[in-house]
């Protein structure tokens, strides 16, 4: 510590550590000064060590005030580059932090649901399709899929095995969604009878990319669609966790009126990428955040018990493509009567017709 005279006493750095993201100081405050009063003057501290106030960061420990400035500079992108997905590991990545450390977003762990936030070519649908490309080649869970774009970004998963549902107008969107809430009644039956409390065989992950949508107006003629839409969603989110039910829920138009408290009581992870203003941001991270993210594609904050802002990876649709090409297809049953009619076709005498029998499979 670095006394003047009887009255003033200044803080001091005790050590100094060197790490590939920075530096990391820790320095010592005299009795009196609160760590807290510090860190809630980081920006006037910042400036006074002649360092960008965005890249300090500060927190309190035992050995006492952390303060790490940050060299590193985070990629503008990041390109998607990991091995075959564990099919026992529902961990996925979401990107790398400030300090260059990749991070996970684990729909085993203890925030299973999902909000994505974020204006419109933040980079929502990459992520997505990043996030399902991983499920999908890993422990392929049962997914349900609502893309109310006309089923231009999820399209690419339809064909898979593990896609048990895929919607792209909205009366299918609520059939889906009782899809879902049915199975999670069948599992709470089956956990009853077991006595047990969570559910530990396969997941089911139900993605709904726009919430937007059930935005309901004076007169809508869908309104009790969407609202009946909006229960389930909310059902879902409150009970589904145990029963190894996981939504995904994405938006690009954060509105207070479909993401409302229920589910967003239920919901406890979020992902933001840059938002309009402040307003949206606070409807997903309940604080203006996002809207001062720079305008760079895949840069999120990404909330859980705390804030960390990431840079997603790029993962363009056509290597998604060929990272899935192998999985398991769905398996089209026909009967010759059908096929006959699509193509159009008839045999002709004499020739062996390969399609004899009742069931096709292709
Ligand atoms: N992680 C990323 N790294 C680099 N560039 C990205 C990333 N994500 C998205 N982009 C760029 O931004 C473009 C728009 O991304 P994306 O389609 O995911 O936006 P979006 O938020 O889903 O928008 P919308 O809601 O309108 O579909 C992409 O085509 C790509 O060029």
């Amino acid at each position: 510590m670095v006394t003047y005279g009887a009255d003033l006493a200044l803080p001091s750095v005790n050590k100094t550590d060197t790490f590939p993201w920075g530096v990391r100081l820790i320095v010592g405050l005299p009795v009196g000064l609160p760590s807290q009063k510090m860190i809630d003057n980081q920006r006037a501290i910042a400036e006074a060590i002649r360092v960008d106030p965005d890249n300090v960061e500060m927190r309190y420990t035992n050995d006492g005030l952390i303060v790490d400035i940050i060299t590193f500079k985070m990629p503008m992108k990041l390109a998607y580059q990991f091995g075959p997905s564990s099919t026992s590991t529902y961990r996925v990545f979401t990107g790398v932090n400030r300090r260059g450390e990749p991070r996970y977003y684990d729909f085993d762990g203890s925030y299973p649901h999902l909000l994505i936030g974020g204006i419109s070519g933040g980079g929502k649908s990459v992520l997505l399709r990043s996030i399902l490309t991983q499920l999908a080649t890993g422990p392929a869970p049962d997914m349900y899929l609502c893309d109310l774009k006309e089923g231009v970004e999820l399209g690419i998963f339809r064909d898979l095995a593990c896609v048990k549902g895929f919607a792209s107008t909205l009366p299918d969107v609520k059939n889906a969604a009782d899809e879902v809430d049915v199975e999670m009644k069948r599992r709470y039956a089956i956990m009853a009878a077991n006595g047990s409390q969570q559910w530990t065989g396969k997941k089911t992950i139900l993605v709904v990319d726009e919430l937007a949508d059930f935005k309901t107006r004076a007169g809508d003629p869908e309104a009790k669609l969407k609202n009946e839409i909006k229960t389930t969603l909310t059902r879902l989110s409150a009970k589904g966790r145990a029963a190894g039910i996981i939504l995904v829920l994405a938006t690009q138009r954060p509105s207070a009126d479909v993401i409302d408290g229920l589910i967003k009581t239920n919901i406890a992870a979020s992902i933001c990428f840059r938002t309009r203003d402040g307003i949206q941001s606070r409807i997903v991270l309940d604080h203006d955040g996002a809207a001062s993210l720079p305008d760079v594609p895949g840069r999120l904050i990404y909330q859980t018990a705390y804030d960390e802002t990431l840079q997603a990876p790029y993962l363009a649709a056509d290597e998604a493509r060929k990272l899935i090409a192998d999985l398991p297809k769905k398996t089209v049953v026909q009967t010759e009567e059908e096929i006959r009619h699509v193509t159009n076709d008839k045999p002709h005498a004499g020739e062996v017709n390969p399609m004899d029998g009742d069931i096709i499979e292709l």
